[in-house]
């Protein structure tokens, strides 16, 4: 189960999400209470290990701002959230990072990972990084290929989720944060076990 974790902000939740075993971390690059200065998210990222995948998350930028920003924080995917196009991720496809595709699952959005060339999908709530559930049974279509369940995920209902919907993956941020924005290492830790030992 592979497993990301959203809008770190601090190198000690990073470390603690990188030894818990996180396949991805994600920076907030765009206006959010996780949101990160271009240099932060640098420094940041420049202490996870290669093997992590560094993932930056855009909600309203333009491919010329997601190119520039990714390419100086030294990024190695790009999330884009809402109503980009297709056009915009082929606009980025000559760019060494890997894409993730964000949609909200109550849409009726394409659900197959790869529709725009992306190479992970992000299934989420319809108000991304909210931390409200919404309901994953009643998707359109089942998503196909490397998608990942997000939105109001946490610790004690990580299991239930994937017992349900069966995600290539998942992903949380309101779930391990002990105050609006502000990680909780512990929560990291439970978070990371619980989807790893669901089946
Ligand atoms: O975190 C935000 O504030 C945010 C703002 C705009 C676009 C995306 C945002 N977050 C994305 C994520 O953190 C996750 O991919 C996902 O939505 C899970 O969020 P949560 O329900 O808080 O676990």
């Amino acid at each position: 189960m592979f497993v990301k974790i959203c809008g770190l902000t601090e190198f000690s939740h990073v470390e603690a999400a990188v030894d818990a075993g996180a396949n991805a971390i994600g920076f907030l690059l765009s206006p959010s209470p996780r949101q990160v200065t271009v240099d932060r998210a640098r420094s940041l990222a420049a202490a996870v290990p290669d093997s992590v995948l560094t993932v930056g998350v855009f909600a309203q930028e333009g491919p010329d701002e997601i190119r520039k920003i990714a390419t100086q924080v030294g990024l190695r995917a790009v999330q884009l959230h809402g109503a980009y196009t297709q056009a915009d991720f082929a606009a980025l496809r000559d760019l060494p990072f890997a894409q993730v595709r964000a949609i909200a699952g109550s849409t009726e959005a394409d659900t197959r990972c790869g529709a725009f060339g992306e190479d992970y999908l992000i299934v989420d709530s319809p108000r991304p990084g909210s931390g409200e559930e919404w309901d994953w049974s009643c998707l359109p279509s089942r998503p196909t290929g490397k998608w990942l369940l997000a939105g109001g995920l946490r610790p004690d209902t990580v299991a239930r989720a994937i017992a349900q919907a069966k995600p290539w993956g998942v992903d949380v941020s309101s779930g391990v944060e002990k105050t609006r924005g502000v990680k909780d290492p512990s929560l990291i830790r439970r978070f990371v076990a619980a989807a790893r030992c669901a089946q």
